[in-house]
Formats: structure tokens, sequence, C-alpha cells
């Protein structure tokens, strides 16, 4: 939690006005209940009303400075800690953004949003209590005990055995409390993931009728934080009544002690009411460090997951990005792509997606890549853009290992359409653009003229400004998946990769779009398919299975050659083959 502290130094210097605010606020406070003793002892008691109005005047005087410190604290703890939390969300941000899709893997997305947001939350409201509380409520207590004692050093033991009996009555209370709101905390986590899972997921969820199970899921979650918030608020609830009781005895034992000397003499009643004052003052503070310490043990379980994050060894390491001279030299080569000896594993040691993976793709050709489902086609592709790095041997792009590039750089060479469509709010134009920001109208509609959908969106009544909602919702599949292709060819990539891009295009299409790709001077074309149509005119194809290029060919050759290949051909060409199959079976 400390380490996160360095992300506070932006604002470091509202976070010292606010606490030195806040100690003024505490000073002026102290000084209260001398001045009241006064006002009774000397001006009540002997009716001297100019003494009880100026008493009075400085008690007011005190409150009203007192208040004021206490605003500009506030107003400086919110600046303070607001811009530690923007400060930390930004900086996790950043760090996420360098993820490669190991790490995403890895974490998962929902507890990703719940580190960014609830976390940082947390750490903000630590910080805010930090700076309000944590000189306030020390000084408090010492001062508190230092004014008793100056008043009456006798009555002040009764603080000496008060301050022991209640701090041990604290810190039972927080023994107990402390590792059950750890609880609490990782019960709020997996509440926090099922509700995020179920969001993303709602139209799956219908559409397995999984709605009863899920509603379930999250029941049973949600019984469970409750069940653990219920314990731990009943315990801490115990706090106040125990409290309130030992302040109670405290007043007791001074009042009835305090009345003792007052009748001998020895102390003023005023006095006794100053010194009933400290001994309540002494005791909030504690209760105040009591919720000191839960806040800071909450906010310690936000701080090592926020720290998780940001101690993430990023799997791929960034070049800087000024290697243009170098690609532009590169655009002579003879390859766009290499692939030497490439084997790829997800982390699980001994079990590898990609087995020494031997290829390249000519500049200006088109490479179509088959093979059944999980053969590893989509773990191909990706380590082109580095979206994974190779386990074993290189991926060369124009001649040049990608490790070498910037990844800015190499991924502006390549124009990825991934398998699942994502498409942003916004407008179709502000869609396309993430391709290239200052891409003029025409050049969207050039690529749009590409992807098969220029005059779909000519004929909308905003055009190419129509609204996209969420995820692209208000196009079918076929639609999303063209206006994905277009955002990928906006900034006219000089190499294409289609993971499975034409799958919900009709055949007519489909072939419309591959036909106006091969337009495109110099690209260099990759599309991964299942459906052979999609890919017999390519110039080579590539069968994979279980993670190796098994064969390798034109689309006439390898009807000759491969068992696999025919066989997908077939079960297309000739769906009957597969229904006497079956019932043969
Ligand atoms: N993110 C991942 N983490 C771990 N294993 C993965 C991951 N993605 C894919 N795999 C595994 O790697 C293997 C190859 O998967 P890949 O997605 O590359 O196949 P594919 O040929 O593209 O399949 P499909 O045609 O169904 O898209 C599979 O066994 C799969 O389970």
């Amino acid at each position: 939690m400390i380490r996160l502290l360095k992300y506070a130094k932006k604002n470091q210097i509202y976070a010292y006005i606010g606490a030195i605010s806040k100690l003024m606020e505490a000073v002026f406070e102290l000084f209260l209940p001398i001045f009241l003793a006064r006002l009774i002892d000397r001006g009540i008691n002997q009716g001297d009303t100019r003494y009880v109005l100026q008493m009075g005047g400085m008690m007011l005087v005190l409150s009203t400075v007192g208040f004021a410190f206490a605003m500009i604290c506030q107003y400086f703890s919110s600046i303070a800690s607001q811009g530690y939390g923007t400060e930390l969300r930004n900086i996790m941000t950043k760090k996420i953004n360098t993820f490669s899709h190991k790490e995403l893997d890895e974490f998962g997305t929902a507890t990703l949003i719940t580190r960014v947001t609830n976390d940082v939350n947390q750490m903000q409201l630590a910080l805010a209590m930090l700076i309000r509380l944590v000189i306030r409520a020390p000084f408090l207590s010492i001062g508190s005990i230092i004014m008793a004692l100056y008043i009456s050093p006798r009555l002040s033991l009764i603080f000496a055995v008060l301050l022991p009996v209640f701090t041990v009555m604290l810190g039972f209370i927080m023994w107990i409390t402390i590792p059950l709101y750890k609880k609490v905390q990782v019960r709020l986590d997996a509440m926090a993931q099922t509700v995020s899972e179920n969001m993303s997921g709602v139209r799956v969820i219908r559409a397995f009728a999984r709605k009863g199970h899920e509603l379930n899921r999250s029941k049973e979650n949600s019984e469970q934080l409750s069940r653990a918030n219920i314990i731990v608020n009943n315990l801490s609830a115990l706090m106040t009544p125990s409290t309130t009781l030992v302040m109670n005895i405290g007043i007791m034992i001074i009042l009835y002690i305090g009345a003792v000397q007052t009748n001998n003499g020895d102390l003023f009643q005023g006095e006794v009411l100053a010194l009933i004052n400290y001994m309540n003052q002494m005791l909030l503070a504690l209760i105040v460090v009591a919720n000191l310490v839960v806040i800071f043990t909450k906010s310690q379980a936000s701080a090592s997951r926020i720290n998780e994050v940001l101690d993430t060894t990023v799997a791929i390491n960034n070049q800087s990005d000024s290697k243009q001279i170098e690609v532009s030299a590169g655009f002579q080569a003879k390859s766009a792509i290499r692939f030497n000896h490439v084997s790829f594993d997800y982390g699980k040691k001994g079990v590898k997606a990609l087995d020494t993976i031997n290829f390249s793709v000519p500049v200006g050709s088109v490479t179509g890549i088959t093979g059944p489902t999980g053969s590893g086609k989509s773990s191909l592709v990706q380590l082109i853009p580095r979206f994974y790095d190779v386990t074993e041997g290189e991926v060369l792009v124009f001649n040049q290992q990608v490790t070498k590039y910037g990844l800015k750089t190499l991924r502006n060479l390549i124009g990825y359409v991934p398998q699942k469509n994502v498409l942003f709010r916004g407008t179709i134009a502000e869609n396309l653009r993430w391709g290239k920001e200052s891409a003029t109208e025409e050049e969207l509609y050039a690529a749009l003229r590409i992807a098969q959908m220029d005059s779909f969106v000519r004929e909308l009544p905003s055009g190419i400004h129509s609204a996209v909602s969420e995820n692209g919702k208000n196009f079918s599949g076929g639609q999303q998946q063209r206006l994905t292709i277009a955002r990928a060819l906006v900034s006219k990539p000089k190499i294409i990769i289609l993971d499975d891009s034409l799958s919900a295009l009709d055949y007519e299409t489909d072939y419309k779009l591959r036909r106006a790709l091969k337009e495109i001077k110099n690209a260099s074309i990759i599309i991964l398919s299942q459906r052979i149509s999609s890919i017999q005119t390519a110039d080579q194809i590539l069968v994979m299975n279980n993670g190796a290029i098994e064969s390798s060919g034109t689309h006439g050759s390898l009807l000759q050659q491969s068992e696999t290949y025919q066989k997908i051909y077939q079960s297309q060409t000739d769906p009957e083959s597969i229904i006497l199959k079956e019932e043969k079976e």
C-alpha cells in the first residue's frame, strides 16, 4: 500500500495542506474545554458577566476558526485523493494496454474492471482518511491526556486505567473483524465477477435458456456476500455499545471523584466538565484510529490487487517505434511473412498449440489457411502482429524479425480482422477511423467499397455518420463482419489477415469481397477459413492439423495429395457423404 503512495506525489502539496488544516482544527478543538472550564468556574460561579462574554466569544472564535480549517482540509483532501485515484486509474489503464493477449487471458476482463474501479476507489478513500485522520487522531488523544494532566494530575490517573482497557477492547474487536473484512472483500470480488460475466454474456445466457442457472449463481454469490457482511457488521456494531459503556463508566468515575474533590475545594466544577470532555475526545480519537485500521485493512487487499497488475511482467517487450527506414527497406523483400521453425504454447508446458511451422507468404499473394477446428489457425496468425510471442523459432515480416519492430509500426503494417466482431458505440465513421484517425470520408468509403458495404451505408439516412450501438448490435452478423473488415482496410495495410472473417457472408458477397481485396496493389493477404470456397482461388493453401502444417499447395494439388483437405472439401460439396457416414454409424 505504501508503494502506491508514490502516485499521490503529484498532489502531495494538497495532501499536506489538508493534513495540516486538520491538525489546526484539532488544536482549536483541544482548547475549547479549557475555556469552557474558565467560563463556568470564574464567569458563572463568580457572576462575572463580562468574563462569561469574553470566554464565550473566545470559544466562538475558536470554533469558527476550527470550522474554517475543517473546510480547508475537506477541500484539499478531496483534490488530493481524487487526483490520486485518477493517477492510479491512468497508470493501470496504461499498463493494461501494454498487456499481450497472454496477460489478458490470465487476468480476465471482469477482474481487471473491478481492479481499475472498486480497488482504486478504496485506495482513494484510504488516502482521504489518511489525510483527515492520521495526524488528527493521535494528536487529539495525546493532547487530551496532556490537557487532563494540566487540569488535575490525580484525576488523570483514570485516563491511565481507561486507555489500556479501551485499547484492548478495540484491539479484540478488530482482531476478530479484520479477517472477516478480508472475506467480505473476496466475496465482493466473486459477486462483481459474476455480474460482469452475466452482463457481457446476457444474449448467450438467454439463448441457452440458462437464465435460471445464472440467477441461482448470482443469488448464491449475493447470499454469501450478505452472510459475510451480516457477521462482520454485527461484530463491528459491538464497537459502539462497548465503547459507550467504557466512556460512561469513565464519566461516572470522574463525576464521583471530581465531586469529592470539588467539595474539598481541590477542583472546580468547570474543570470536572473539561476532564469529561477530554476523556471523550481521547476515546473518540481511539475509535477513529480503529476505523482507520479497518479501512487500511480493506485497502491493503485492494493495494495488493492493484500491485499485481502493475507488477505484471509483460510477455511482449516493445521496441521503439523509430524503425521506419528499416521497414521501408524491407518492402523490397520477396516475402511479406516468413515463419522459420515456429513453435508456440499458451504457457502450458508440453502442450504445443503450434509445432515447427515453416512457410512464407510472397508479397502480393493470397494465402488460405484451413484445417479442423482447434488445429491452430488463429494461434498461427496471432503471432504475426505479436499478440503472442513464439516459444521457439522466428516470425519475419518483410525480412525483419517481428520482435525488432516497434509494436505500433508492426501493427500499422497489418490489417487484422479477428474472428469475433468488435465494434464500438459511436458512428460508422468513428469506428472506421480506428484504422486511421485522419482518414477522409473518401478513404472510408473506399474501404467500405472493398468490404462490400458502401452501397448499404450510403442508403442509411445518416450514411457514414449513422449510429453504431454497443458491440454493433444494430447490424447483422454479416454487416458487422464487413464493417470490421472495412476498418482494417482504411489504413491501407500491406498485410491483410482475415481470421474466419467471411463466415457470415453469403457466397456471392464473399466472392466479390475477395476479388476486391485482390485489387489492392501489393497487399499480401491471409484468409483463414473452414469454407473451401473462400480459399480455393488462393495462391497457396496451408492445411493445418494438430498445430502443424500437414500439407500445402494449391486447391488442385491439395485435392490430389491431402486427405484432410479432401475430407473438408467433400463435407462441403457433398454433404450427403457425411449424412451417409452418419447413417452407417
Ligand atoms: N487463449 C488461449 N489460451 C489457451 N489455449 C488456447 C487459447 N486459444 C487457443 N488455445 C488452444 O490452442 C489450440 C489451437 O486453437 P486455435 O484457436 O488456434 O484453433 P483454430 O484452428 O483457429 O480453431 P477454430 O477454427 O475453432 O477457430 C486449441 O487447442 C485451443 O484450445
